[in-house]
């Protein structure tokens, strides 16, 4: 095992969905794969392989913000050889076009974190998804009649942060929604060569007053868990 996952070499699958809520995990196991089982509850980050139309896959939660996530995927990666990294989880809408309940791919991630910049402090490196998931997922997604959004998204480091405003006038330069995970996902799938993706269901609104229950975040977003499973099992 790897210190935060109790798994052995081969009990976590190559692809793997990763919702920053564990009980998120814990649905998508119990509601969308066969014979689901459980390899992970050290600090209840619940973690589940099994198969999703025939192919072997793996579920876990990652927890909340840019190094909670950083564990659990650089372990994914370099312990459990995980190739590929479909983050599920959800966002807020930075954009009065963009509404709760839609998804938003993150085709890339802008940050406040310094996680990047602390590695390469000369440069702004763009955090970018993997354009093939990308592409795979948006289609997907049309084909399954999903409002779908693609651009831009904000991973903060802070939920309740005093950048408020900046964060919503970032709406203006066609950023689609904040989270706290994407960037530093797509910066460990670069440093190790890996293919990521973040797909975010908006679950409130920072410029409508929109929101969704804590249960609906829980268990309701499954065209986030079905277009995540198909971008998964999806040829090249
Ligand atoms: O619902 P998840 O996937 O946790 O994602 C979002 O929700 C949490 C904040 O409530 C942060 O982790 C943010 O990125
Ligand atoms: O407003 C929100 C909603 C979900 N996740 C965030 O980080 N912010």
């Amino acid at each position: 095992m790897s210190i935060h996952i109790a798994a052995q070499k081969g009990d976590i699958a190559d692809k793997i969905l990763l919702p920053g809520d564990p009980l998120r995990a814990k649905f998508i196991a119990e509601n969308f794969l066969e014979n689901p089982v459980l390899f992970n509850e050290i600090r209840n980050m619940f973690g589940y392989t099994g198969t999703y139309k025939g192919e072997r896959v793996s579920v876990m939660g990652t927890g909340m913000g840019m190094p909670s996530i950083s564990i659990y995927a650089h372990e994914l990666i370099t312990e459990y050889d995980v190739k590929k990294l479909i983050r599920v989880g959800t966002a807020g809408s930075l954009s009065k076009d963009v509404h709760v309940r839609e998804l938003v791919l993150a085709q890339a991630a802008a940050t406040t974190s310094r996680i990047i910049q602390n590695d390469w402090p000369e440069y702004d490196l763009p955090q970018i998804a993997d354009f093939d998931l990308l592409d795979t997922a948006y289609h997907i997604a049309k084909d399954m009649g999903v409002t779908t959004h693609v651009g831009n998204v904000l991973s903060a480091d802070l939920f309740y942060s005093d950048l408020f405003d900046k964060n919503i006038k970032l709406g203006t330069m066609g950023v689609k929604a904040v989270e706290m995970e994407a960037a530093a996902l797509y910066y460990l799938a670069a440093k190790h060569q890996v293919q990521a993706l973040s797909l975010m269901t908006i679950s409130d609104s920072l410029v409508l007053d929109e929101d969704t229950t804590a249960e609906e975040r829980e268990k309701t977003f499954t065209d986030m868990m079905q277009v995540g499973l198909e971008t998964l099992i999806a040829k090249a």
